[in-house]
């Protein structure tokens, strides 16, 4: 329960729609009392008038006390319909205040937390899984906000009408009231326990359906593998065995909520038989009138709904306390990168990294050790090695993804952690190895650095990543949107989407991690001269495993299994006949043969 106290201070924020939800539930239970009262006294008085009404026989006094027994009821009539209208009214504004307060607020605390879950570190989205990211953002946000709408309402509500309704009900008789309400009790722990077989039967079905559409969702954007492997009958069957388990915690689901309103009807007809019963015997010994048995009838009813939301709000609470608990768990994370002098001036592009080592928290991965360099402005720098060998971590390093375990970075003679962090990394053009475009169009992705639009900066940069031509063939040209995952385009075209993407922001330092590994050597050099006017205005730095990437590099750096082996000109690495002019060798003889 303590969990959910971190909702208060939205409570508080809100504080106006839940202080008016109280106030007009307590007048709607108002106007649900004083009817049933009027239906006691009406009731009382139709007795006793049928009593009169029957002495004065057939004459003309009769006459008169039939048609005023006849107003009576009238009036008592409309009156009932008014407080019932009444009533409805000020249900519709509790519903407008408290369920619109659980809506504020849950829209509130999702922008809350997606706008923590983007300041997290990397390593956070490494420990958890997209999809558990996703269930508390959705999930576990609804189940709190049936805490913060519903279950309120009807804690409200309940606190409100117990102590009038029953405290009423003393007042009138005391051992009518103790029978009626009897049997209440044991309505309200059934309600809680058959809820609780619900909500697990719920959420069984809830993680069947969700294994279901991840396992349709991926035999879908893997149909290309599925279909080269002739593997569509076993989908199928896999298909069929998935639905099964989902159609079978259906039907179990189904059994018990056929339990519910047979349970609930079953409970009030014994309230009622007791009222009927114990009240008959007190009218007999004409301890009260016929009116009061309706009356209780009524309490007994008008309690019955409440009684049943005991259990479900205890339940509703009960969820929503381990959901908000998720929700803290991830809302507690801290981002440990943190920017010692907040700085945001333009960075020049001199970078000095020394003594890096680093370890990989999450696997313990020994990625860098005691890596030292620098490059200067203006400078381009190739940071060449196998697979494996640490080259996309140095790239996660510049970027603050990550801090070095040991030894620092220096850009333009400041530590790097004391930069803004977005500011930083606004000064740098990445190209990730994975290329990832968004479901929009090539300009917006190309865009995506940019604060706004600005056509010829996209025109220029696509010219310069050498895909301008192809965007201009696409019928829709720059318009042309991508698929889920830019799906129309060729693996090299992403690739320079995601260049142009990069350069469009025209940032101080151009990042490329191994992002030409899709285009053939000649098209790769067509795209490196293309940059090449780029690339003297800024520090570059290409990760790459081959090494034609490198050669038009002023320095390259050769990494082997984390440690920096080699250093200079590809003149210099040349002539020295080591790991570089190995790779070379082996690299330009390869292509020599698939040229041949
Ligand atoms: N996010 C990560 N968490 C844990 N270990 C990682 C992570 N990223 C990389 N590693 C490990 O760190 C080592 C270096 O990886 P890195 O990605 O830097 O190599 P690379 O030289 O870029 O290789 P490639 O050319 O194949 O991309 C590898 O052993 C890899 O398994």
């Amino acid at each position: 329960m303590k969990h959910l106290l971190r909702l208060n201070k939205y409570l508080y924020k809100y504080k106006w729609y839940l202080l008016l939800g109280t106030l007009f539930t307590i007048i709607s239970n108002i106007f649900v009392i004083i009817p049933a009262q009027l239906v006691r006294i009406s009731i009382d008085f139709v007795v006793e008038s049928f009593t009169y009404y029957q002495v004065f026989g057939d004459g003309q006094l009769a006459e008169m006390a039939r048609s005023g027994f006849l107003k009576f009821v009238l009036v008592f009539g409309v009156l009932i319909l008014i407080m019932a209208l009444l009533r409805g009214f000020f249900l519709f504004l509790i519903r407008q205040t408290v369920i619109i307060m659980s809506r504020l607020i849950e829209y509130d605390l999702k922008n809350d937390i997606f706008e923590h879950y983007q300041k997290l570190p990397l390593s956070f989205y490494r420990k958890n899984s997209t999809g558990d990211l996703m269930a508390r953002i959705t999930e576990d946000v609804s189940k709190v906000r049936m805490y913060l709408g519903p279950a309120l309402m009807y804690g409200i509500n309940l606190l409100v009408l117990f102590p009038l309704v029953i405290g009423y009900m003393l007042t009138v008789n005391v051992e009518l009231t103790i029978y009626s309400l009897l049997p209440l009790p044991i309505l309200s722990i059934s309600i809680y326990f058959v809820n609780n077989m619900i909500n697990e039967r719920s959420e069984k079905i809830q993680r069947s359906l969700s294994g279901l559409s991840t396992f349709v969702q991926e035999a879908f954007s893997g149909i290309r593998v599925l279909k080269a492997f002739v593997r569509e009958d076993d989908s199928a069957n896999d298909f069929t065995k998935a639905s099964e388990d989902y159609k079978e915690k259906s039907i179990s689901l189904t059994m018990v909520q056929s339990l519910f309103f047979p349970l609930i009807m079953a409970l009030i007809g014994i309230s009622t038989i007791l009222t009927v019963y114990i009240g008959g015997i007190q009218v007999m010994e004409g301890r009260i009138g016929y009116g009061v048995i309706a009356e209780f009838i009524l309490y007994v009813n008008m309690l019955t709904w409440p009684v049943t939301s005991l259990g479900w709000v205890t339940s509703i609470i009960q969820r929503a306390a381990a959901s908000q608990a998720r929700i803290n768990e991830f809302l507690d994370e801290e981002n440990p990168m943190i920017s010692s002098h907040a700085l945001n001036d333009h960075i020049a592009g001199n970078i000095e990294v020394r003594n890096v080592s680093f370890v990989y928290p999450d696997s313990g991965i020994k990625a860098l050790e005691n890596v030292s360099f620098t490059i200067n402005s203006g400078e381009s720098l190739a940071i060449i090695g196998t697979t494996g060998s640490g080259k996309s971590t140095i790239a996660n390093l510049l970027l603050r993804m990550y801090d070095p375990t040991e030894g620092e970075i220096w850009i333009d003679g400041r530590n790097i952690n004391e930069y803004d962090i977005s500011s930083l990394r606004k000064q740098i053009g990445y190209v990730p190895q994975d290329v990832f475009l968004f479901s929009d169009t090539i300009e917006s992705n190309i865009a995506f650095g940019l604060d706004e639009i600005e056509k010829d900066k996209i025109e220029k940069a696509a010219k310069d990543a050498d895909v301008y031509q192809n965007i201009i063939e696409f019928q829709n040209g720059f318009e042309t949107k991508l698929g889920e995952r830019g799906v129309t385009l060729s693996g090299g075209q992403k690739q320079r989407v995601s260049i142009a993407r990069a350069i469009a922001k025209e940032p101080s330092i151009l990042l490329l991690d191994d992002c030409l590994s899709a285009v053939d050597t000649k098209t790769e050099n067509a795209i490196l001269n293309a940059l090449k006017d780029i690339m003297t205005k800024r520090t570059s730095i290409i990760i790459s495993h081959r090494v034609s990437s490198a050669k038009l590099a002023d320095k390259i750096i050769v990494l082997d299994d984390g440690r920096l082996v080699e250093q200079g000109t590809h003149e210099v690495l040349m002539a020295q006949k080591g790991t570089y002019a190995e790779l070379y060798e082996k690299q330009t003889s390869a292509n020599e043969l698939v040229d041949e």
